[in-house]
């Protein structure tokens, strides 16, 4: 898939966005950062809502430049909003094919069953929208806005109306849909955890320019800390899990330069890729292996990178185990008494691993 080409500028009268940006033709690109920072108003020029100079490429065509600007309704991308607004007097199914009907057979990329299949709503297809929850009716928008064969899909903030509990309903079809379409996802989020467990591209604005972007693994574990995470900075790293203990309730996973204990779930069978969240806070540092302390996780590691004083008193140590970088977060005072510079060989005690997907 090509990669997505925008630059936009606009102004309003208190704000001015000016970015430039290459995105990947596949997967989750996550828009990050504090409200008014403009990642709605970015959104809204790509889709060709918000007049903007520029240009833009998206799968290899383009969409706006100065010679050019498509309108939205010949841009061919879906856009799901935080609230949905479905059809009240049609079922989940006359939702789903009032725009499925509109595209020509020959033009249709995703098939009703795909659709249907990946958000899981097979036995809520006779349902009026009125006896849906919060989270299903998203998941009926997602479908609906999939079956107009988009060649982008634009998400803001999409889980944001819902509660807690839909927010974790509703996630594992989200992820389904990162493994399963074949085009790309801009997802606007204000929340970390989100970002960590969907994205696969991350980009950092700030007052109407993008101040960090980059794949995701590789943009958290800079020491530098560019998305502001504070206590909930941390590494995201791939992993598979390699043996289950039942007896003890964990499962041991494997990742490019270690290994790690993980509680065991359902559905944690040898096999099975993971998505593994380390905080940085999580993570002491120890110049040998202790074996009698209580900590499960001792990965050896060597340090890379040290950006003292991130905050006073605080640094922030980074860490390669194989190819896999590592944060951690120390007093500045414990860098100095065990004399930690880069090229050290120690080992990581970690205290806690997530599982994210
Ligand atoms: N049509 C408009 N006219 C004037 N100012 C606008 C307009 N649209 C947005 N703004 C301003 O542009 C800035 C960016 O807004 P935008 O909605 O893009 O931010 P955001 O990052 O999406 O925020 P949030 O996370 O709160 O949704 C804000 O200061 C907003 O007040």
């Amino acid at each position: 898939m090509s990669p997505i080409q925008a630059s936009f500028r606009c102004r309003f009268e208190n704000f001015e966005l000016s970015v430039d940006l290459l995105l990947p033709g596949k997967g989750v690109t996550a828009l990050f950062g504090h409200s008014g920072c403009g990642k709605t108003t970015l959104l809204r020029c790509i889709a060709g809502l918000q007049t903007s100079e520029g240009y833009l490429n998206v799968a290899g065509e383009c969409w706006q430049d100065s010679s050019g600007f498509r309108p939205t309704h010949q841009r061919p991308l879906a856009y799901v909003f935080q609230e949905t607004s479905l059809f009240p007097h049609l079922s989940v199914s006359g939702n789903l094919n009032y725009g499925y009907r509109r595209i020509p057979r020959a033009e249709r990329r995703i098939t009703f069953d795909q659709a249907v299949d990946w958000l899981g709503l097979t036995h809520l297809l006779n349902r009026m929208p009125a006896k849906l929850s919060g989270g299903e009716r998203q998941r009926v928008a997602i479908a609906r806005a999939l079956l107009t064969s988009p060649r982008l899909l634009l998400m803001d903030e999409p889980l944001s109306a819902l509660d807690q509990t839909s927010k974790q309903e509703i996630m594992p079809y989200l992820e389904n849909l990162r493994e399963s379409l074949a085009i790309p996802v801009i997802y606007v989020s204000h929340s970390a955890a989100e970002v960590a467990r969907l994205a696969d591209h991350i980009v950092m604005m700030d007052n109407g320019r993008v101040v960090a972007e980059g794949p995701l693994q590789e943009t958290l574990a800079r020491t530098d800390q560019p998305f502001g995470l504070e206590e909930d900075a941390g590494v995201i790293l791939n992993a598979t899990i390699e043996q289950v203990e039942p007896e003890w309730h964990l499962c041991r996973a494997g990742f490019d330069g270690g290994e790690l204990w993980l509680r065991l779930h359902d559905g944690l069978v040898p096999g099975k890729p993971v998505r593994v969240r380390v905080l940085a806070r999580d993570i002491s540092i120890a110049l040998a292996a202790h074996p009698d302390q209580s900590i499960q996780n001792l990965v050896p590691a060597v340090i890379d990178e040290i950006a003292r004083e991130v905050t006073p008193g605080t640094s922030m140590v980074r860490l390669l185990a194989g190819q896999t970088p590592f944060l951690a977060r120390l007093t500045t005072r414990s860098l100095h008494q065990l004399k930690l510079e880069a090229g050290r060989n120690v080992w990581m005690q970690i205290k806690s691993v997530a599982i994210v997907d």
